[in-house]
């Protein structure tokens, strides 16, 4: 790499031929002056032409600009003897407080998280920054649905299938590469998943990077026949085909049995005539695994695409990415043998499958939490107001004290009730875990709007900004009303976690 004095790069001081230097590496602004977003004028003044900008870049953009490759190419070399050190790659972990979890950070100790933990991570961290987030920010843009070449390298490592939890769905598999086996897969390696897919900051991709078969494969893994699951579980998890869960209608939302799709035998058929509203990956679903009022009760059948079913898209606040769809059912026929569980128990197989889907909206909508936590250190750490770092103002360091207990609060109650999970059966979870669930769902999303509404006033106008140096606090903060939504809404879920308490409260139990 060429290297230029301090002194020499001070003589390309003037529009058309502008030099200046950001953290010691050397740009020719010259003719990208004219180009610039921010304009010509603020690059051509005196503190700026010419000279050391770092401060100047740092405080009005990402370090993610320079790392385009349009901006990467402007680099013409080095100053003499100095070395860059800002460091910025996606897949290490980060050094700031707080910014991960106490397992991850140097010399900190977890009674949870062992070495195959620490190797899983490192390489989901790596296929996340270099497969998935680069499709992520492209959709979350042009809310296109997540590009089949993501879907295919999930399916290579078995991504797609490690997100589904432990279990038989493993067998057979190599996973990441065969860095760990199917029978050591447990828990915390899928919160590792979950963690990585939550930080990215982009929560319509999130839900776009098939969400959906994350929640409408297990009832049909849990409840298919043998031949149905022989057919749909392997053509599902190749990425061959998609799958989505429809239970919420615009009739019966959290409350689940209030809903009016029917499904009627017709012999060897079941007729199913309704609708389903917000329903994750609808739009490009070949199955959906679908809530029906039956004679009786209700009952889960899996129904796939056909002439007779619609998808329309929902216009959401978040991004067209994460397919969200009104599907209506007309007259559609399926055979029973499409029945998931038995006629009647549909309200156990959809209950069943709630804890595992409320669970892994926490692990996202937490890890989300925190990367807002690390956005508001760095910033009020490198943002200059009133002459000094936003960080010397004791009101900014009380919002950031906030942040940080709630996040680290819910993070030692989710890792508490995922090392529960590790140990007990599906049943047993279902049992006791449904109320720690619930209220733990409750806490992290109603933190994080606190927390989105802390870290909007730190950021000013750059966070209700969709690009820029706030765009991760723009998203957060208009995304992460969802996850009170999705899955049961928080004050449900607050309420569903008491009354399991009550239910539990022994007979002889008095002041
Ligand atoms: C290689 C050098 C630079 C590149 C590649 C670059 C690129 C960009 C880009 C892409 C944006 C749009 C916003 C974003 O995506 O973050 C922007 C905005 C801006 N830039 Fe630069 N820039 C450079 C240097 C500078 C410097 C040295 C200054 C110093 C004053 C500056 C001032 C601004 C301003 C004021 C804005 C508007 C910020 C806002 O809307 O909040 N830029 N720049």
């Amino acid at each position: 790499m060429k290297t230029f004095t301090v002194e020499e790069v001070a003589q390309h001081n003037k529009p058309g031929d502008l030099w200046i230097i950001i953290d010691s590496n050397v740009y020719d602004i010259s003719k990208f002056a004219q180009l610039h977003p921010g304009g010509v004028g603020v690059l051509t003044t005196k503190n700026i032409a010419g000279q050391d900008a770092t401060q100047a870049f740092y405080g009005l953009h990402r370090q993610e600009v320079l790392h385009r490759p349009q901006y990467n190419r402007l680099q013409i070399g080095r100053i003499q003897g100095q070395e860059p050190v800002i460091v910025a790659s996606a897949s290490d972990v980060s050094s700031v407080p707080y910014a991960e979890p106490t397992w991850l950070s140097a010399g900190y100790y977890s009674p949870y998280y062992t070495e195959s933990h620490k190797t899983f991570h490192k390489e989901v961290r790596k296929f996340f920054a270099e497969v998935v987030y680069p499709d992520a920010v492209r959709c979350e843009e042009n809310g296109k649905r997540v590009s089949q070449d993501v879907v295919d390298k999930l399916c290579e490592t078995n991504l797609l299938a490690m997100r589904l939890g432990k279990g038989k769905h493993l067998e057979g598999k190599t996973l990441m590469g065969g860095i760990i086996k199917p029978e050591e897969f447990d828990h915390f390696h899928e919160l590792i998943i979950n963690y990585e897919l939550g930080r990215m900051g982009t929560r319509g991709y999130v839900d776009g990077l098939l969400a959906g078969n994350v929640i409408g494969l297990p009832p049909v893994i849990n409840f298919g026949s043998p031949e149905l699951k022989a057919r749909i579980v392997p053509e599902v998890l190749s990425g061959k085909k998609f799958i989505c869960l429809a239970i919420t209608e615009a009739f019966a939302g959290s409350d689940v049995s209030g809903l009016q799709t029917t499904a009627e035998r017709d012999g060897d058929y079941w007729v199913i005539n309704g609708t389903k509203k917000w329903i994750t990956n609808g739009m490009f679903a070949d199955y959906f695994t679908v809530a029906c009022r039956t004679d009786g009760g209700y009952t889960v059948i899996l129904v796939p695409r056909c002439e007779e079913v619609e998808t329309k898209a929902i216009k959401t606040a978040y991004s067209a990415t994460a397919g969200t769809a009104y599907v209506t059912f007309d007259n559609v026929r399926v055979p029973v043998g499409n029945t998931l569980g038995k006629v009647g128990s549909g309200m156990q197989v959809i209950l069943s499958n709630f804890n595992h889907e409320r669970w892994m909206i926490i692990c996202t909508a937490l890890s989300a939490q925190r990367r807002i936590v690390e956005e508001c250190l760095k910033w009020s750490n490198q943002r200059v107001a009133f002459g000094k770092p936003l960080n010397s103002q004791a009101v900014i360091r009380a919002k950031l004290a906030s942040m940080i207990a709630r996040v680290e609060s819910a993070q030692n109650w989710l890792e508490s009730i995922t090392h529960q999970m590790n140990n007990m059966s599906y049943s047993e979870q279902s049992n006791k875990l449904a109320g720690p669930i619930a209220l733990l769902k409750q806490y992290v999303t109603r933190t994080g709007r606190e927390t989105a509404e802390d870290a909007t006033q730190i950021f000013g106008g750059r966070g209700v900004t969709v690009s820029g140096m706030g765009k991760l606090i723009e998203n957060f903060h208009r995304t992460s009303p969802y996850d009170a939504i999705l899955g049961g809404a928080e004050d449900v879920m607050g309420d569903l976690g008491v009354r399991q308490a009550i239910r539990k409260m022994p007979q002889n139990a008095r002041l």
